[in-house]
């Protein structure tokens, strides 16, 4: 098996190098290799191998956020005052399989609105529909032209659901006119609420895409020029002589993998003879372009690295839907609930010894996609009412806010009360605010400029919709038959005098009429908010795909500028944001990249 930690001299040269094996690697590396055989790849990957039980058991997701953890690279960005000076630390997959392999396993595709607004040739929602149905082999509801029922990922409910929370949440939002759409991942459904469904295969296991498009090809004897190197982190592209051709890669150890010896060697290079692929993420690829001198002359100047190609798109322009957290006190039962596993009341060893369905839950039992009245949007200001007008109004198909349901309390269960929990978590899609990523010296190791720029948008639109989203999932929340008031350290601290205060309740509310929100109580909503905004982990669009002139680092075949030989292939390249949970769109674009690479390379299929 083409498994190394040390790579053999005989590998040291293929014809492409995959710098990245995260979840559009995977892809790209299983389509290039079962297109043609003989293509000799190199998947370059900084982490250890996917076959770790959390990764492969979905109810253990949580392990993954640990900020000790090793599956993930939490990417620092500094202090930023409008964030109430806090630094954000956005995780990323640092795995074999990338964010598919430590992510929540909600499954969530883009609108076709998306595709269509990238209105790059080639990358439409038609012509990304079938790549949409080539990658999944689902199993749920919906009209059978949309989804695909013979790719790698299983897609389905699991083994699990907590049934109660799901019909309670659906006739709660159905109560404030969002109704229950079967398929909420058409492209085109929007407005209204969906039961789940999961990157996990009918009998409880994580699809991610090391496991369900490499292993496959890695295993079955057929593809022995398909090569993976883990450990291993890409320094920087290497050009030939002339500086204009891609021909291989520096890399190193990772110094801070548990599983990998660290020293072991010093910087070692691997040779490409047709093409290399960067695919380390939105947070990791411009920082591998930096290093190898594509960027912005300014930056690269200030970080000491000479200019290879003056794109100056380069680690611009970052993007990640903003997320908010929201936890309540529940009637649930323990069954019903993550809570007694997360808190280690329910010991994890005893459930995977017994085999029992929980194993394969992710706790999301519903994902929605909403959209305000023109009530709710006049009242939010009439800059906000300005902005929904030139992007929303007249696209139905835009959702301004997603949600989901988490059945149970949604982070370290350290000091609260042992109980069952429910949470609503939301995140702003579209977002107007935009942050940077870049390298400050040549070295690997030397820190990141990074800030995520969540909240400084003119006008305040985001943190706008943010307040919106808050108002909203309360209001479903406090319809709840389960509902048994706000876990308070997770909410605004209204003050007791206020209608918005939090409560305690022993059963259901009846009659329940929306809050009304003071001015000082939308004070301390807005400070609360800039204080306990956090990622989604859905990094975009540092690497466009749009005109140089336009910041964009690639064009429509996901060839780098001002190089040759050097292509792209994760979500930084993409030109805008997409109203969904990322990793569908990942997977996606690595589908269209292998085909755009394959027909570049010549390779008849
Ligand atoms: C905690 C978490 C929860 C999420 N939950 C969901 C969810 O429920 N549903 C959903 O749809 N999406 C979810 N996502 C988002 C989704 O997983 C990502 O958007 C997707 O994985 C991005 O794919 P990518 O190919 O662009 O990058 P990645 O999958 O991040 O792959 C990048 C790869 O490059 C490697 N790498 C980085 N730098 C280097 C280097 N210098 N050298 C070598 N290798 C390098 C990394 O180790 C990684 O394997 C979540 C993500 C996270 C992190």
């Amino acid at each position: 098996m083409g498994l190394y930690t040390n790579l053999p001299d005989a590998v040291a040269e293929v014809d492409v190098i995959i710098a990245g094996g995260g979840t559009a690697g995977c892809v790209v590396a299983a389509r290039l290799a079962e297109a043609d055989p003989s293509l000799s790849i190199l998947v370059v990957e900084g982490g250890s191998n996917n076959d770790i039980s959390s990764i492969d058991v979905p109810v253990l997701f949580l392990s993954h956020l640990a900020p000790t953890g090793k599956t993930n690279i939490f990417y620092a960005a500094k202090k930023e005052k409008q964030l109430g000076y806090r630094e954000i630390f956005v995780p990323s997959g640092g795995v074999l399989g990338g964010g598919s392999s430590t992510n929540l396993m909600m499954y969530s595709r883009a609108q076709r609105s998306d595709f269509d607004a990238w209105k790059t040739p080639g990358w439409s929602a038609e012509d990304m529909l079938p790549y949409l149905r080539k990658l999944e082999t689902y199993h749920g509801p919906g009209a059978k032209d949309r989804h695909g029922y013979d790719g790698p990922i299983q897609v389905s409910r699991g083994t699990y659901r907590a049934a109660r929370s799901e019909d309670d949440f659906i006739s709660a939002a159905g109560k404030l006119g969002y109704p229950e759409i079967e398929d909420l991942q058409s492209l085109d459904a929007n407005n209204g609420v969906q039961r789940a469904m999961r990157y996990i295969s009918p009998d409880g296991k994580r699809q991610d895409a090391a496991s369900r498009y490499l292993h496959p090809k890695l295993q079955d004897g057929n593809h022995p020029n398909l090569h993976v190197l883990l450990h291993a982190q890409v320094v920087r592209v290497v050009f030939d002589k002339e500086n204009q051709r891609a021909v291989g890669v520096e890399y190193r150890p990772n110094p801070n993998s548990e599983w990998g010896v660290p020293n072991l060697h010093p910087i070692r290079t691997a040779m490409a003879k047709k093409l290399v692929i960067v695919s380390s993420g939105a947070c990791g690829t411009p920082s591998v372009l930096e290093r190898s001198g594509i960027g912005s002359p300014e930056v690269l100047s200030r970080a000491n690295i000479p200019v290879v190609a003056d794109v100056p798109g380069v680690g611009d322009e970052y993007e990640d839907h903003q997320l908010l957290v929201y936890p309540y006190k529940s009637s649930l039962n323990p069954e019903e609930t993550l809570d007694e596993i997360a808190s280690g009341r329910r010991d994890p060893e005893e459930i995977i010894r017994n085999n029992d369905d929980i194993l394969g839950w992710n706790c999301q039992d519903i994902t929605c996609r909403l959209r305000p009245s023109d009530a709710e949007v006049t009242a939010l200001g009439p800059e906000f009412q300005r902005s929904w007008d030139a992007d929303f109004r007249d696209n139905p198909n835009k959702p301004l806010t997603l949600m989901s349901l988490v059945s149970g309390f949604p982070g370290d269960p350290t000091g609260v009360p042992a109980g069952q929990y429910f949470a609503m978590t939301i995140f702003s899609v579209y977002p107007y605010s935009r942050g940077h990523l870049h390298v400050t010296g040549p070295n690997i190791g030397d820190p990141l400029d990074f800030e995520t720029g969540f909240f400084t948008d003119a006008n305040d639109i985001d943190l706008k919709k943010a307040m919106w989203a808050y108002k909203k999932q309360r209001e479903i929340a406090r319809r709840m038959q389960t509902y048994r008031g706000e876990f308070a350290p997770g909410h605004p601290p209204f003050p007791a005098s206020s209608k918005a205060a939090c409560i305690s309740t022993q059963g259901p509310l009846v009659d329940v009429q929306d809050i009304e929100y003071t001015t000082e109580d939308d004070a301390i909503l807005e400070k609360w908010l800039r204080e306990n905004v956090s990622t989604t982990w859905h990094s975009v669009g540092t690497c466009k795909m749009a005109p140089r002139e336009e910041k964009g680092v690639v064009d429509s075949r996901l060839r780098v500028y001002g190089v040759d030989a050097l292509r792209i292939a994760d979500l930084s390249i993409l030109p805008h944001n997409v109203a969904a949970n990322t990793n569908n769109t990942a997977l996606a674009v690595g589908e269209r990249a292998a085909d755009i690479f394959i027909e570049d390379l010549g390779i008849s299929k």
